[in-house]
């Protein structure tokens, strides 16, 4: 393939060692490459961000403090270069109830598709939990047992399906309980790459039936059941116009443009849809044609004009106004 134009752009990525194994393919790199971006990594031990580069444009996955420092310190040097995406913008999805605020105030034109979140509350503390039922604000079981922080440990992904109150027990707060939703046993996963959105099926959970319910005792712990890129032919998709308005919806609402949500249907309600989760700079590996996609939206945010402002410059506006 041949170049597009001849300028070269250098773009500066920073992710822990799982997420560039994924992340940083060969064919990525290639891709890119014929297309004028060279892919080039930032040295997060040993080196500040400021004495590397010069970037065109900076991605990143990492979540400390003092990687956040370097970034802001980075930007006010290089104001003109793209961090994509703001540190405090990416914060809101280290936790799974300020990451599903956003869901609730979405506004878009019309569909016979509703998009919400399912029933859940806040649990900051084992007492409250097994000793106060008001706490449960009227919970219906089976619940989801969720750590409240979603911070790309392993420990985040450990969820337990839970039956019955005496299936607390045990469980380690600060924890979100969410109403388990009978969904057909498969989930809706969108990954968005700026105004790009693709939407794959994934399998998940089975229904559980009021009969079963009846019989089931405790709880079941279970972790990343929706990782795996099985073909899931007979589900039907949502309506790819509602897929695009959400994505569009949340990325507008986040001031964000690399992330993924899991979405699943209502068994019980054709068209009501609940949103569960929402990752920030997923396994974009697994999304069909990640290079291409990628390129577009790299090569998107290098050609705009400087006056567009940086997502960084943005948000700082957005805080200060
Ligand atoms: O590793 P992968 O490819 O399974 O990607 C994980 C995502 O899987 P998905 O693309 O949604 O199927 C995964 O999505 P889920 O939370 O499992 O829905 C997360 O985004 C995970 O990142 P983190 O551990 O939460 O920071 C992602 O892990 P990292 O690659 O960021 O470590
Ligand atoms: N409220 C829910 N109702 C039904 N299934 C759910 C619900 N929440 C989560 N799940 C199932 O559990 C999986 C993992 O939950 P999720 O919130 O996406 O956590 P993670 O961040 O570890 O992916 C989902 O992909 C889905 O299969
Ligand atoms: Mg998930
Ligand atoms: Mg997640």
């Amino acid at each position: 393939m041949s170049s597009e134009s001849s300028t070269r752009f250098s773009i500066g990525y920073a992710m822990p060692p799982k997420k560039l194994d994924s992340f940083i393919q060969p064919s990525f790199l290639d891709h890119a490459k014929s297309r004028g971006i060279n892919l080039v990594p930032i040295d997060t031990t040993t080196k500040p961000l400021i004495e590397q580069g010069p970037f065109d444009c900076v991605i990143h996955k990492i979540y400390d403090e003092e990687w956040k420092k370097q970034l802001i310190e980075f930007s006010s040097k290089n104001p003109n270069v793209p961090i994509i995406d703001h540190p405090n913008a990416i914060e809101k999805l280290h936790n799974r109830i300020s990451m599903l605020q956003v869901v609730k105030g979405l506004k878009f034109g019309y569909h016979s598709e509703m998009c919400c979140v399912p029933n859940q509350v806040v649990i900051e503390d084992s007492e409250s939990m097994l000793s106060d039922p008001s706490v449960l604000l009227g919970l219906k079981f089976p619940v989801i047992a969720k750590p409240l922080a979603a911070n790309a440990s392993a420990k985040s992904h450990e969820l337990s399906l839970v039956f019955d109150k005496d299936g607390l027990n045990g469980l380690k707060p600060p924890i979100v309980l969410q109403e388990f939703v009978n969904h057909g046993g498969v989930i809706f996963k969108v990954y968005v790459v700026g105004e790009y959105a693709q939407c794959v099926k994934r399998h998940s959970l089975p229904d559980i039936s009021e009969e079963k319910l009846g019989t089931l005792r405790g709880r079941v712990p279970f972790s990343q059941i929706s990782n795996q890129a099985y073909v899931i032919e007979e589900v039907e998709m949502p309506p790819m116009s509602f897929i695009n308005d959400v994505a569009n919806g949340l990325r507008l609402a986040m001031n964000l443009n690399l992330f993924n949500f899991d979405m699943i249907r209502d068994a019980t309600a054709g068209n009501k849809y609940l949103v569960i989760d929402i990752n920030y700079f997923p396994g974009y590996a697994k999304m069909p044609s990640y290079e291409t996609v990628l390129t577009d939206f790299l090569l998107g945010i290098l050609n705009r004009k400087p006056s567009e402002a940086t997502s960084l410059e943005l948000k700082e506006c957005q805080e200060s106004g």
